[in-house]
């Protein structure tokens, strides 16, 4: 081993991270350590394994312990320092937004950071997490190289048609457009396909990434076409706390009727909609799954009723479609969302294996399907492992700061 690369990656729930060991050629990577910080603010808990299994940490804190993001960074931050013996060579990231002018990952220095923190407003429940964790480390162990890797980065060859709103072309040439997010997941699953299901992977496959966030990818030949998101992670499917596709007049209701400030309009849409409004009950599927408040089902209908729609977007703008797959928690672990999900795909031809659903198998459609539906794990930590090495290894900063 020459070294380990901390991956940090801080969604809008969760704060997740791994740590892995350089093989001794530099080109391979080996997982010693995954874990996370869950429940912010409502259960924290942290957890994290070494590469056999074994339990490392696993410890529950108040509610009041950890409340957001930033204490759950402190605190993992603060757990990660006691590893003894751990050779940092770098520190890859996940960063929501690379907005218009990053497309790859890339070496950060105080300048990239500075650009980066530009895009904090189009991903407020993201970036400002993203980027708290390399301020500290450049703080805390300046000489070790971080690579940021982008969400938005695998959808960056969108064809202008997908990418545009029909809004004056002065907006785009800004920045308004249709990004798409949950990009190093679709990458990782697009890196999976050949060794799951070769015949598969060069065809149409929508990938629906359901987790706090959600969304999804169509691709073709293992590319990114189109997304359900756009410039920011509030458009398309509804999510824990984010509405999914909402008409803008809505937005110039709260503002002009009801007199919403843009902070009242920005923490209603980004932490106050969703799942959590629906059903009154939680953000989170797993409470709502096992609640008897008719709003909790009513929230779950209206999840998979909007995730059918989609996939039937998605669906046209490949031409069809060979594959569907389910990733991130809820899709990896939630049997009954799925099988609502492939019954909205029943019209493609889509048949759901009972059996094999509910065992979590990777494939869940039958034999007699006309759509193979998978599930498949994402690891988007490893995504980020990867690019960090590479980009250690051959240092090249194609992108402006
Ligand atoms: N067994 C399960 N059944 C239903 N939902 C689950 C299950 N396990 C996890 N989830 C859901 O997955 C979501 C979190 O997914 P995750 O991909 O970890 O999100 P994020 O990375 O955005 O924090 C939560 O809504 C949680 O309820
Ligand atoms: C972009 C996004 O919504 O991310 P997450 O699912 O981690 O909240
Ligand atoms: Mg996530």
């Amino acid at each position: 081993m020459t070294g380990a690369i901390l991956v940090v990656n801080a969604g809008s729930s969760s704060l997740k991270f791994q740590i892995f060991g350089i093989g001794e050629t530099g080109a391979t990577l080996i997982r010693q350590i995954r874990g996370q910080m869950d429940g912010i603010g409502l259960r924290p808990h942290l957890r994290a394994t070494a590469a056999d299994g074994a339990t490392i940490i696993d410890r529950a804190y108040a509610p009041g312990e950890i409340p957001d993001l930033p204490a759950a960074i402190t605190e993992t931050g603060h757990w990660l320092g006691t590893l003894e013996g751990l050779d940092l060579r770098a520190i890859g990231h996940r960063v929501v937004h690379g907005g218009p002018d990053f497309s790859a990952p890339v070496l950060i220095d105080e300048a990239v950071l500075d650009h980066l923190a530009d895009y904090e407003v189009l991903a407020p429940l993201h970036q400002p997490n993203n980027l708290a964790p390399i301020r500290l480390a450049m703080q805390i162990s300046p000489d070790v190289p971080q690579v940021a890797c982008f969400d938005t980065a695998f959808h960056r060859d969108h064809t202008q048609v997908t990418e545009s709103y029909a809004i004056p072309r002065s907006y785009y040439d800004e920045g308004v457009r249709r990004y798409g997010f949950h990009g190093l997941s679709y990458e990782y699953i697009a890196s999976r396909l050949p060794e799951i299901a070769p015949d598969i992977a060069q065809g149409r496959v929508i990938t629906a990434h359901l987790g706090s966030g959600a969304s999804m990818c169509a691709l073709k030949a293992g590319r990114s076409v189109d997304s359900t998101m756009g410039f920011t992670a509030l458009d398309g499917l509804p999510m824990g706390t984010r509405p999914g596709q909402l008409d803008p007049g809505v937005v110039l209701y709260l503002i002009s009727q009801r007199g919403m400030s843009a902070d009242q309009v920005t923490d209603l849409l980004y932490r106050g909609s969703g799942l959590k409004a629906l059903s009154g009950v939680s953000s989170d599927m797993r409470e709502l799954l096992t609640s008897d408040a008719p709003d909790a089902a009513f929230a779950i209908d209206y999840f998979a009723y909007r995730c059918g729609l989609s996939a039937g977007m998605l669906a046209a703008a490949l031409g069809g479609l060979d594959a569907f797959v389910f990733t991130a928690g809820i899709g990896e672990n939630s049997a009954p969302i799925r099988a609502r999900i492939a019954a909205t795909l029943g019209w493609l031809g889509a048949e759901l294996d009972p059996d094999a659903n509910a065992r979590g198998a990777t494939l869940v459609s039958t034999p007699a399907s006309r759509i193979a539906l998978y599930v498949i794990p994402t690891d988007e930590e490893l995504m980020i492992a990867r690019h960090t090495l590479a980009l250690i290894q051959e240092p090249q900063q194609g992108n402006p700061t």
